[in-house]
């Protein structure tokens, strides 16, 4: 091997490291290009963001883990997977819709002999026909033979002559011809719109012709041959149930076609199908919850297509009247929650004989028909909590709103139930797959694509889905893959293929299917890659109408979950829960979702007054245009907020919004007020906001990683340099400014420059947060407070300390004079203890014992309180904590903390113009 030991990225060699990573007993950093053996514990420090590893000890695990599936085995971080849809084993490779495939010879051959067969009209009465109609059935699902079958008038004829007789004569051992004829129909049409046109264009002289040996012409006798007959035995019913199901779904695929649709309302087809709803003998359900699906796809339901107001001819139902009850001559009632898109037919014989619709209130004992492990019934909706209401909205569907006035900071409700919630493919070794916590978590032995942080996790778990999930992840792959790396959405999916209750609950959200299918596209057809994937794990077969119903699901779950983020690791999971889900969006928002555990925590982020719409941002608000647009696209709507509207600037927003931080609480600025501020003021400037904040959030995305220190640095100085007519205009708050300054407070931390990195942290706390997130306790304001704590706690032991590691920095003389002097002059300890105060006052009211920053907070305030010598300071603080908007608290805070916070973002401006400015 002719690579160095070594690995040195500076003249320094101290800063030199082995090529490959040298384990011990405890946990040390793993450098991004250091050859990491095999079989060590790795995990990642959530404070330092850096991959950490040590010698894995096998017998070294939690007592309270022991028998279960669990093991504590070797989990070493692979460089994150791709999170792309991979096409499940055996699922036939993806053709563009219209896009015809060429057969090969064999299949062709024999295709051909059977249309010849069929278009002959000879029907023997062997089973050499029964076998050519099975092997047909087989060709038929190709969109190439479909389309080979619908052009041959005489098959099309043969085929619907043959579905019509419910006596055609077939032998033993085969499928009834008419159910096998039937069956041909309905794949060769459905998904397959050049296949149905040509059935179209025939449909007329179609349905007129007289089949051999009958008189009665086709449409008669074949919409008739839906038809229950009455006094069957169960073994009876079952066949002729199936046959009926059959022909349920060519039905479904052939009134796809307008022209077809008509005819068929027109000419007594309904009625025929809604007679399959009346018999009560469960053989068929199946059946009957075909034609269902074929009410709600066809009729009822915009999503997948429908028109209303074409059957039943009703006046389309008003959001008022969501929930109504179709009644019809036939005796059957279809109950039809709207709102909700569900479904349920109930048989009601006694019904009177006309069709009709009535608002429902509750139906008695209604039949759900349904419910099958695919597609199970709701459960019933979980209450709405008493300070929340769901109500209707002229445009946007469904709305939440507050019953009760709430002022900032508190909470509306914490949603405790998830219906989903699971941890993202590149998180699934990081994070407990029940809780969502961070930590060192270890994988259910028998799947490995569950992790968790203990045996109360793990438990729980598997109580509410792992159970189920578990067997199908680990009996199955994709594409040579295991379960551990299903796509996130593949996963969710799954889980409601898998449990009744979660794809319940899924049915009644919005999922915009139709519209996506519309849009088409490289996102639909990675959807109904993922669809197909889904089936495949959850051991159903991929037809159409099975990947059809994934698809949907996936809609779904991609409207309705929140992306749960974190801090330091990033985009750790999923989270559904469909009262939450009824939130709609706003760039500026009234109100936000933070996650704690397993717990969402709906906040009032500005006043919110009884009665009024809660509406949640669904991406950062603090975006410019274009971005939050794209973010915004999946969800199909245009945002009417104003800040969209006039397309305003963060000063802009925060000049037009009331102030709610009260004094003494967060680090607001002095000046300028955002109603002065140039952005706002200056006309010039409000352009250079929107124009500048544009095209420079466009040119921080692209990122090559990973990077060493020196390659950060000069990443950061020529991000810096792009953006200077920013920082020159004094707009911090403008995207992409915040990040880049984040990032290079970071830098200097890993530099060794605590000082830097401290005052850099400030200028965020300082000049861009506040201006971006009004709120003094959004999450992310307090996380940078909580930062610049933490480098003040690695700082505040000594100033001799501190001033070395500004020496080391280089040769900015004055600069480390200033910061030496202006650190002396600073009580690091009492700030450090405010800041951290101030981020527990950010915690969410009842959940403080668990959020993560607060933990954290708590652990340091621990510390501080054991220093000694310290009683004058800790009177005052302790007069603030108790009374932080006395004359005297505001004063000391105005001192303590918010003085020197300024005083340290100017260091952050002049170490700047030294180390970027003079360098860029
Ligand atoms: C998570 S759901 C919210 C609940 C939804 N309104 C419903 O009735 O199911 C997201 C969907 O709500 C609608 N929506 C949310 N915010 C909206 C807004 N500001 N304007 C219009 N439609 C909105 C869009 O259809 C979006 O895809």
């Amino acid at each position: 091997d002719s690579k160095p030991d070594l690995i040195c990225h500076s003249s320094n060699p101290k800063e030199c490291y082995p090529r490959v990573f040298q384990p011990t007993d405890e946990f040390q950093i793993v450098h991004d290009d250091q050859e990491l053996p095999k079989g060590l514990h790795v995990r990642l420090n959530i404070w330092t963001g850096k991959k950490e590893a040590k010698f894995n000890v096998p017998g070294e695990g939690d007592p309270a883990l022991e028998g279960l599936p669990v093991d504590q085995a070797i989990v070493v971080v692979e460089p994150q997977q791709p999170d792309a849809p991979r096409v499940p084993k055996g699922a036939p490779e993806y053709e563009p819709v219209g896009k015809v495939k060429e057969p090969s010879q064999h299949e062709s051959e024999s295709f051909s002999s059977i249309m010849k067969a069929l278009g002959s009209g000879v029907k023997p009465d062997n089973h050499v026909f029964d076998e050519a109609l099975e092997a047909l059935e087989e060709l038929s699902h190709d969109i190439y033979y479909g389309l080979k079958i619908a052009e041959d008038m005489d098959v099309v004829k043969a085929l619907f002559c043959l579905m019509a007789d419910q006596k055609a004569p077939g032998s033993e051992g085969f499928t009834p011809r008419d159910q096998q004829a039937a069956s041909i129909l309905a794949s060769a049409l459905q998904n397959n719109p050049p296949a149905l046109e040509q059935v179209a264009k025939v449909w007329p002289k179609l349905v007129d012709h007289k089949c051999p040996g009958n008189d009665k012409i086709l449409r008669e006798t074949l919409y008739s041959s839906f038809i229950p007959a009455s006094n069957v035995d169960p073994a009876g019913a079952k066949l002729s149930a199936s046959r009926v199901k059959a022909k349920v779904s060519t039905i479904n695929g052939l009134i796809k076609g307008g022209s077809i649709r008509s005819e068929f309302l027109n000419n007594g087809g309904m009625e025929g199908l809604l007679k399959i709803l009346v018999p009560e003998e469960k053989e068929w359900a199946g059946a009957q919850r075909k034609v269902g699906q074929l009410v709600l796809d066809n009729f009822l339901d915009e999503d997948m297509g429908a028109e209303l107001e074409q059957w039943p001819k009703v006046p389309k139902l008003s959001d008022e009247r969501n929930k109504a009850m179709l009644v019809f001559d036939c005796g059957a009632v279809i109950a039809v929650a709207r709102s909700t898109k569900i479904c349920l037919l109930h048989v009601n014989l006694n019904a009177p004989p006309t069709t009709s619709i009535s608002t429902i209130s509750n139906t008695t004992s209604p039949t759900s028909l349904l419910s099958s492990p695919a597609m199970s019934p709701p459960s019933p909706p979980p209450q709405t909590p008493p300070t929340l209401q769901i109500r209707a909205h002229a445009t946007k569907g469904r709305a939440l709103h507050a019953t009760q006035r709430f002022a900032p900071g508190a909470t509306i409700h914490a949603f405790t139930h998830p219906t989903l919630l699971l941890p993202s493919l590149t998180h699934l070794a990081l994070v407990c797959s029940y809780c969502l916590r961070p930590g060192d978590p270890r994988a259910c032995s028998r799947c490995r694509a569950a992790y968790y942080c203990d045996a109360a996790c793990q438990g729980a778990a598997w109580r509410a889905v792992h159970a189920r999930e578990c067997k199908a992840l680990r009996q199955r792959r994709l594409g040579g893959r295991p379960g551990a790396e299903l796509p996130t959405p593949v996963r969710a999916l799954l889980q409601a293929l898998l449990v009744s209750e979660v794809g319940g609950v899924l049915h009644g959200l919005e999922g915009h299917a139709r519209r996506r299918r519309a849009d088409g596209g490289a996102v639909w057809r990675d959807l109904e890659m993922m669809g197909m994937a889904g089936c495949a794990f959850a051991g159903r077969p991929a037809g159409e109408d099975e990947v059809r119903s994934a698809v949907e699901l996936l809609c779904k779950i991609q409207t309705n979950a929140f992306h749960r983020y974190d801090a330091d690791l990033g985009q750790v999971g999923i989270f559904l829960e469909p009262t939450l889900a009824m939130a709609n969006h706003s760039c500026v928002p009234n109100a936000m979702v933070q996650f704690v555990g397993r717990t969402a925590v709906l906040r009032a982020e500005r006043p919110i007054d009884a009665g009024e719409e809660i509406k949640i941002s669904y991406t950062d608000y603090t975006y410019p245009l274009s971005k939050r647009k794209e973010a915004l696209s999946p969800y199909c709507f245009e945002c009417s907020c104003p800040r969209c509207k006039d397309n305003l600037n963060v000063y802009e927003v925060c000049a037009a919004s009331r102030g709610i931080t009260p004094p003494g609480l967060g680090l607001e600025p002095a000046s300028p007020k955002a109603q002065d501020h140039p952005a706002v003021a200056d006309p010039t400037k409000q352009a250079l906001a929107k124009a500048s904040g544009e095209s420079a959030t466009r040119s921080t995305e692209a990122r090559a990683s990973p990077e060493s220190l020196p390659e950060r640095r000069n990443r950061l100085l020529s991000q810096y340099r792009d953006r200077r007519d920013l920082i020159s205009g004094e707009l911090w708050a403008v995207t992409p400014v915040p990040q880049v300054l984040t990032e290079i407070s970071i830098l200097y931390a890993e530099e060794g420059s605590f000082p830097f990195a401290l005052a850099m942290a400030c200028l965020v706390a300082t000049k861009c947060d506040p201006y971006r997130y009004m709120a003094h306790f959004h999450p992310a304001r307090a996380k940078n407070i909580f930062m610049i704590a933490k480098l003040l706690a690695n700082t505040a032991e000594g100033t001799a300390a501190l001033s070395n590691s500004v020496k080391s920095v280089a040769s900015k003389a004055n600069l480390v004079q200033q910061a030496q002097e202006l650190l002396q002059g600073i009580d690091q300890v009492s700030l450090c203890q405010m800041l951290l105060i101030t981020v527990l006052r950010s915690a969410p009211v009842g959940h403080a014992a668990e959020w993560e920053l607060a933990v954290a907070a708590r652990e340091i305030l621990r510390d501080i309180g054991q220093l000694p010598g310290r009683d004058k300071e800790l009177s005052l603080i302790e007069s603030w904590i108790q009374d932080p908007a006395s004359d005297q608290s505001k004063a000391f805070f105005d001192y303590a903390v918010l003085q020197q916070v300024d005083a340290l973002a100017s260091l952050g401006q002049a170490v700047l113009k030294v180390d970027f400015d003079a360098s860029a």
